[in-house]
C-alpha cells in the first residue's frame, strides 16, 4: 500500500491557528497516513516553568528524570491527546501513541560517549504489522516522541529520528512517501528570506552548504535522517512549510525535495 508519513515541528504545534490549519490540511491528505510530532518548544517552556531548564546538544535534548516525566506529560500526554481530539473533530478516525504502545517502537538507552544524553532512546526495532493492522482498519496513527526499551524504561526520541524510521521500516514492504513539516517555506538559502528556498537537494549540495554553514542547528537531524531514509528505499522526501502540505502531495512545486542521487560530472 501506499503510505505517507508526515512529521509536524514543535514551531507549528506551538501557536494553536496554525495546528488548527495544518491539521485541516492532514484530514484532507489523500490516502493512508501517519503523523509523528514533536512539541520540542512546549516541552522546554513548561519544564522553565517547573526549575527544570532544557539543554540541547546538536538538536537533541539531554533528558535527566525530571526531563523525561515532562517531556513524557507534554508529548505522549498534552500535545497528543490534544491532536487526537482535534482529527476526531475532523472526523479522522486519529489513534494516539507512544513507542511503547502495542510495542510500536523499541528503542536502547543512547550510550554515554562523550555527552551523556541520559534517558534518550536509539531506534531498535519499529511494530510495522501493528500499524498494517491499524492503517488496514482505518485508523490514522498520531506518534510522539515518546519510546521505550521493553524494560519498563520510556525514552525520549528526536521526532525527525521517529519519522525517518517509520518511513524505511515501512518501506520493506510499502510505497512510502516522508514529508517533513516545520514554520519555514523549505530548505532556504538565507534563513531570513522565505523566497529563497533550494528546490532540490542531494548529498553532493548537502556537504556544500553545510560548510558555508548555511545548513546548520536543527535542519542538520532533519537532512542526516532525510538521506537516511531515502538510502533505505523511502521514495520521495520534502522539507516544507506545514501549509503547502497537500501542494506537495500533489508534486506541485513548492518546499524542498531531497534526492538521493549525487551528480556525475564526467
Ligand atoms: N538553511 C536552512 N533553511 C531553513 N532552516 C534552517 C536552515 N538551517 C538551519 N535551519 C534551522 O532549522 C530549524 C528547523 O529545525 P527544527 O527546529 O529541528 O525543526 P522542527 O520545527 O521540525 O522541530 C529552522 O527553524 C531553522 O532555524
Ligand atoms: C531526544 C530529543 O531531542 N527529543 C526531542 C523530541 C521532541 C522533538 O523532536 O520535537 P520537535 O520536532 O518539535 O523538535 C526533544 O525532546 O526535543
Amino acid at each position: 500500500m501506499k503510505i505517507s508519513i508526515i512529521k509536524i515541528g514543535g514551531n507549528v504545534i506551538d501557536f494553536p491557528e496554525k495546528l488548527d490549519a495544518f491539521l485541516a490540511l492532514f484530514a484532507k491528505f489523500p490516502g493512508h497516513k501517519i503523523l509523528v510530532h514533536g512539541g520540542g518548544i512546549l516541552a522546554s517552556r513548561f519544564g522553565e516553568s517547573m526549575g527544570v531548564m532544557p539543554e540541547m546538544v546538536d538538536g537533541r535534548r539531554i533528558t535527566d528524570k525530571d526531563t523525561l516525566d515532562i517531556v513524557t506529560m507534554v508529548y505522549a500526554g498534552l500535545i497528543n491527546k490534544n491532536i487526537v481530539a482535534k482529527l476526531q473533530a475532523l472526523k479522522v478516525d486519529a489513534i494516539g501513541m507512544t513507542g511503547a504502545d502495542g510495542n510500536l517502537i523499541r528503542s536502547i538507552k543512547r550510550p554515554v560517549k562523550s555527552i551523556d544524553y541520559g534517558f534518550v532512546g536509539d531506534i531498535q526495532e519499529v511494530n510495522t504489522k501493528l500499524l498494517d493492522t491499524l492503517l488496514a482498519a482505518g485508523l490514522q496513527p498520531v506518534i510522539n516522541a515518546i519510546t521505550h526499551d521493553k524494560k519498563g524504561q520510556l525514552l525520549n526520541t528526536n521526532a525527525d529520528s521517529i519519522a525517518s524510521s517509520l518511513a524505511t521500516s515501512l518501506a520493506k514492504d510499502h510505497h512510502v512517501n516522508l514529508y517533513f513539516c516545520f514554520n519555514k517555506s523549505g530548505v532556504l538559502i538565507d534563513e531570513k528570506n522565505e523566497s529563497s528556498i533550494i528546490p532540490l537537494i542531494n548529498e553532493d549540495i548537502y556537504a556544500e552548504l553545510k560548510k558555508e554553514s548555511v545548513i546548520h542547528s536543527g535542519m542538520i537531524p532533519k537532512l542526516d535522517n532525510a538521506f537516511a531514509a531515502l538510502e533505505k528505499g523511502v521514495q520521495h522526501v520534502w522539507i516544507g512549510k506545514a501549509e503547502n502540505l497537500l501542494l506537495a502531495a500533489k508534486g506541485k512545486l513548492s518546499g524542498t525535495t531531497i534526492e538521493r542521487h549525487r551528480y556525475d560530472l564526467y
